[in-house]
């Protein structure tokens, strides 16, 4: 589990991360998001130890980062933006020279080393790291961020470089660890790929973080924050439902359209229940009602393109 607590950062004076408090459970994958400049490797810097925090605090697992780095590295798996390798040694060489640091014996380690491989598709690479691609470092950086088993694993721009059999393969092994109740934090600007993957999202914005929450709840926090409105469709058979939606008198219904087989309604939220239930008893040939609302990604850019 992370916990960060009034977490603050100052480079010469500004804040770079103001006040976070922030908490990611066991089994949760948050996906952490914000504009360029936000505070996110900031924070993912704290979180690893790198660089102590100006006030306030974190910890993984109970484990004070800033005041034990060593005990934060045993229980923490990271994979960086840049990850970087001995480029004269093979995958397996450098996962083996780097696995030497952490409490496992031999033969665990080449145990898993090969399960890790195996699960990144590089067993059978024979190549020195010198020679990989950009994706073929990124996986195994990501083997390399599981290699101690960790409880607790951050990911930076996981999926930047990967080809899409790559993104399928790095969201098994995300799935897995969130089976494995493992703590999973993954920043990253593809924002379809945080949807896909993520159980939870937190959005910062100037060191602060500004919603939290699942996709649904975020996204509506954004709607909100960005003043956008959305609209419910409803389809019917019955010409009548446009008077009877004009006729209804609700603070959140902005506007209504007539449509060729049925209407459009402007909402500040999504007040579909509450239609539904005045619909039921008062106007049949209802055939299908449903929201239209812009995704995450348009509504990130919308709240933030002025940053
Ligand atoms: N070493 C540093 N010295 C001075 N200012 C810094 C330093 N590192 C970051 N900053 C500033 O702190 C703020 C937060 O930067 P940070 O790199 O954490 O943002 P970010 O959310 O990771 O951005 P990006 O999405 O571009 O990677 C920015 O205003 C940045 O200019």
């Amino acid at each position: 589990m992370i916990i960060t607590e009034n977490l603050t950062k100052k480079y010469n004076g500004k804040k770079a991360v103001d006040n976070l408090n922030l908490e990611v459970g066991d089994g949760e994958v948050f996906g952490f998001l914000g504009p360029n400049g936000a505070g996110k490797s900031t924070t993912i810097l704290m979180l690893t130890g790198m660089i102590e925090p100006t006030s306030g605090s974190c910890t993984i697992n109970g484990v004070n980062v800033a005041l034990n780095p060593l005990k934060g590295k045993e229980i923490l798996g990271y994979l960086p933006e840049d990850v970087g390798f001995y480029k004269n040694l093979t995958g397996r060489e450098n996962l083996d020279y780097l696995g030497k640091f952490y409490p496992m014996s031999s033969s665990d380690r080449e145990e898993r080393i090969e399960t890790l491989l195996k699960s990144v598709r590089l067993q059978d690479v024979p190549q020195k790291v010198g020679e990989y691609s950009r994706g073929m470092n990124q996986r195994l950086g990501l083997a390399l961020a599981l290699l101690n088993d960790p409880e607790v694993v951050i990911l930076d721009e996981p999926t930047a470089n990967l080809d899409p059999e790559g993104v399928l393969r790095y969201r098994e092994i995300v799935n897995q660890l969130a089976k494995e109740e493992k703590t999973v934090l993954i920043c990253s600007h593809i924002l379809s790929e945080v949807k896909a993957v993520c159980t939870t999202l937190g959005i910062i914005s100037q060191g602060r973080l500004v919603a939290r929450g699942s996709v649904e709840e975020v996204e509506n926090e954004l709607i909100l924050q960005s003043n956008t409105s959305q609209k419910i469709v409803i389809r019917s058979i019955n010409p009548d439902v446009y008077d009877f939606i004009e006729s209804i008198s609700n603070p959140d219904i902005l506007e209504v359209n007539r449509l060729k087989n049925g209407v459009e309604v402007q909402v500040k939220r999504d007040i579909r229940d509450e239609l539904a239930e005045i619909l039921k008893g008062n106007c049949s040939g209802i055939t299908e009602m449903y929201l239209e609302r812009p995704g995450l990604e348009d509504l990130f850019l919308k709240v933030y393109r002025r940053e």
